[in-house]
């Protein structure tokens, strides 16, 4: 598959308009918001605002013509969206004696409650009750929807260290933050989107003291930032291919394990690097004031997260300012990564962070400075676009066609042939031996072309199994077709399982989330939920392997008409539902209709190890590097499992010294022990399989990559031709690629 994109565009600011509600006109954005304090008290700083929520940034994308400059003044303009989210005040501002200094005045301003006159605009102003479910929808959705329709997005959060960050973007199960809302929902929008199909892969880094490193690949350390024709990336980074949002969401609990966190005097578990998690989604670390460092360690850190702010600051200024010729991307690496977002590719949406409290008054000041500031840059969103692979297969198809009308004519012209009345014997044989050779030659051809074609249809079928569909589009389309399905199509046949399973249910089943989110409330826990919050993810998987336990979930095989039992997390068999009690969801699956699963992915999930399989009728029509593949596929998520359940098992562990309840978390400890060597047998027997299968494999790789390498000629070949041909420079057969980035940033 390949992907093109936009040629890089200059980036682009919006003179100040002076709509809305603003009276302020100040050039300078530093100067901006300091002539606002001197308003009227109902005077708001607006400039550079465009109207808040109705805006362009919510229309959904057009399609446009990438690679066409005169295209590019029809695409429209689009500010950044920039959203203020307020926390309550935490018990330890409550205990300090902190007032509120800031607030908000309605949807759209934040205003100071000692000077009324200074106030700030923007899309939108969340309030210190509002759910991360509303902030989802306001601020994260459009840019996920449009992500999907291939415009890039980066949606970042923005504060000073405790105002918020990490409960915005990762959340905890009460209230799942915005990557868990957005991987939700890419996979629904899958489901919602028959006529497409998609391949989702997923990255997540951590910026740490400047050092790159992969919190996929613990190997992964210090990587170089590389720029080519599509822009800045990770060098070596490793991008896992997801099947289902509960494997993406375990790998970025995975990440979280190897991520650099710590305490300082505002936060037990302050986030100690800046993170990107790219969905083919980023969470930086908060800015330091020097109140927040208390050792020499924390305060190279500090300096460290300064500086990636302190140069998004200037970046974002020199943005603003319209006449700088210069924007210091390079100065860090956040702001390397950031780049084709800050400079305009893509959507954008900042939800700054901010805490009301007196205490740090002057810190949200600055937020929101910054936030105001953003606002300023616009951005013009361009669609990627993939040419799939099926392209090809029409080109082939084509070919083949025409080779066998010629054939077709040529074995007719010679059975009609007819001798010429006065011609010679010798004309006779002449033509006849002409004939012949032309029908051996076309022979030939044909049979090398369907070769070709089969090759590229055994490819495809591998690629596909890798490639996200809507059950919806698959149901007709393969339902009649002998052999296996598609293993990873997502969902399929879940519009009945949807009651088992959130993750495919985020409208339906939304209801439960808001349910407890209502329960979002200010920092009143201890010490252990204050971790147990930061991990909120595991606690998700945590739940998950209540749900399914040891015994494994029960479903309906609709197919067989028999009770199969499903591994927690392993593809199709996932949720991340862990927000509902697992006694409600168990009840739920009582009720369930029986569901169909996908025979490809569905294993055993029993106390022995030695019964667990992948299933063998499906996969004995398979070839072998297919068979290879899928084991290899359900050893990664296994051990992604085992990694999972080993850091559930190192923190109940500590928490038995100190928690009053050790039996409980004793009996925890030995199911997740259990679980842990249940699912290292899985993985040992699915090793040895793959041992077995690793010859024919072998031989089948060496043709593929012979086959991958006229793949690609011909690929670039029939691109080339396409753009050509096309009158608007568009391919056909275009798929969209996804490239949501999720920003938590030190402020
Ligand atoms: N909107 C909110 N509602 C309720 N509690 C919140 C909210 N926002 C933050 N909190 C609580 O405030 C505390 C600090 O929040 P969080 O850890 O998310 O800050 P952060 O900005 O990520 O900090 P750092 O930059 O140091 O990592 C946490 O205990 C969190 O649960």
């Amino acid at each position: 598959m390949e992907s093109r994109q936009t040629p890089r565009q200059t980036p682009r600011q919006k003179k100040s308009s002076g709509s809305g509600l603003a009276k302020t006109a100040a050039s300078s954005p530093s100067s901006t918001t300091t002539s606002s304090s001197r308003q009227a008290p109902d005077a708001v700083a607006t400039d550079c605002q465009s109207s808040p929520a109705s805006s362009s940034a919510w229309s959904r994308p057009q399609r446009f013509v990438p690679d066409n400059a005169a295209m590019d003044a029809e695409r429209p303009m689009e500010n950044i969206t920039v959203t203020v989210r307020f926390r309550p005040l935490s018990p330890r501002e409550i205990r300090h004696g902190d007032e509120i200094a800031w607030y908000a005045d309605g949807d759209t301003i934040v205003r100071n409650e000692h000077n009324p006159s200074v106030a700030y605009a923007y899309d939108r102003v969340f309030g210190p009750t509002t759910t991360t479910r509303h902030v989802y929808d306001v601020a994260a959705q459009h840019v996920v929807s449009s992500a999907m329709e291939g415009v890039n997005g980066t949606i970042f959060a923005y504060g000073v260290t405790s105002s918020g960050k990490t409960h915005t973007m990762h959340g905890d199960q009460r209230s799942p933050g915005i990557i868990p809302l957005a991987v939700k929902d890419a996979f629904s929008i899958i489901q919602e989107t028959p006529s497409r199909e998609f391949l989702l892969r997923v990255s997540y880094l951590e910026i740490y003291n400047e050092v790159v490193n992969d919190l996929l690949n613990p190997a992964g350390q210090n990587l170089r930032i590389r720029e080519d024709l599509q822009g800045t990336f990770v060098e070596g980074i490793k991008e896992e291919v997801v099947l289902s949002p509960a494997h993406a969401l375990s790998l970025i609990a995975a990440g979280e394990e190897h991520r650099h966190v710590g305490s300082n005097n505002f936060n037990l578990l302050s986030s100690r690097s800046h993170t990107i998690f790219t969905l083919n989604l980023i969470d930086l670390a908060g800015s330091e004031s020097s109140k927040a460092e208390t050792t020499g360690i924390r305060r190279k850190e500090g300096s460290y997260i300064n500086k990636s702010l302190l140069t998004l600051g200037t970046v974002i200024a020199k943005l603003t300012e319209g006449k700088a010729t210069h924007i210091p991307y390079r100065d860090s690496k956040l702001t390397r990564l950031l780049q084709y977002s800050l400079s305009g590719q893509g959507r954008v949406s900042l939800i700054c962070t901010v805490t009301p409290s007196s205490s740090n008054s002057e810190e949200t000041h600055n937020t929101l400075k910054f936030a105001h500031r953003a606002k300023c840059i616009e951005i013009q969103a361009s669609q990627n676009i993939i040419i799939d692979e099926k392209s090809l297969i029409k080109k082939y198809q084509n070919e083949i066609r025409s080779l066998k009308e010629e054939l077709e004519k040529l074995k007719q012209g010679m059975l009609t042939v007819t001798p010429f009345k006065d011609g010679g014997e010798d004309d006779i044989v002449l033509l006849k031996q002409k004939l012949e050779d032309g029908h051996v030659k076309l022979q030939s051809r044909l049979e090398q072309e369907e070769e070709a074609k089969a090759a590229l249809l055994s490819r495809i079928q591998r690629l596909t199994k890798l490639i996200l569909v809507s059950t919806k589009a698959t149901q007709s389309r393969f339902s009649q077709r002998p052999g296996p399905r598609r293993r990873h199509s997502f969902g399929e046949e879940e519009s009945d399982d949807l009651f088992n399973n959130l993750a495919y249910l985020p409208y339906r089943r939304r209801d439960m989330i808001l349910d407890d989110e209502d329960i979002d409330s200010a920092d009143g826990s201890s010490k252990e939920e204050k971790k147990s919050r930061k991990h909120g993810l595991l606690n998700w998987f945590k739940l998950r392997r209540q749900q399914c336990g040891n015994t494994g979930m029960a479903r309906w095989d609709k197919s067989s008409g028999s009770k199969s039992f499903t591994s927690p997390l392993t593809p199709q068999s996932e949720s991340v539902s862990a927000p509902i009690e697992a006694a409600t969801l168990n009840s739920l699956v009582a009720d369930t209709a029986p569901a169909y699963q996908s025979p490809e992915v569905q294993h055993e999930c029993t106390d022995n190890s030695e019964n667990y399989s992948i299933q063998d009728k499906p996969l004995t029509s398979m070839k072998s590097t297919d068979h290879a593949e899928l084991l290899r596929e359900q050893v990664k998520i296994l051990s992604g499992e085992v990694a999972l359940h080993s850091s559930v098992l190192k923190r109940l562990s500590d928490e038995l010294a100190n928690s009053p309840m050790k039996e409980h978390i004793q009996m925890e400890i030995t199911k997740v022990s259990n679980e842990i060597k249940v699912k290292s047998g899985q993985i040992a027997s699915l090793e040895s399989q793959l041992s077995k299968s690793s010859y024919g494999e072998l031989l089948e790789q060496l043709n593929e990559k012979t086959f991958e390498l006229e793949v690609k000629t011909a690929d670039n070949r029939v691109i080339q031709e396409q753009l050509n041909q096309s009158p608007t420079g568009q391919c056909d057969n275009i798929l969209t690629t996804y490239f949501i980035r999720f920003t938590n940033a030190r402020g």
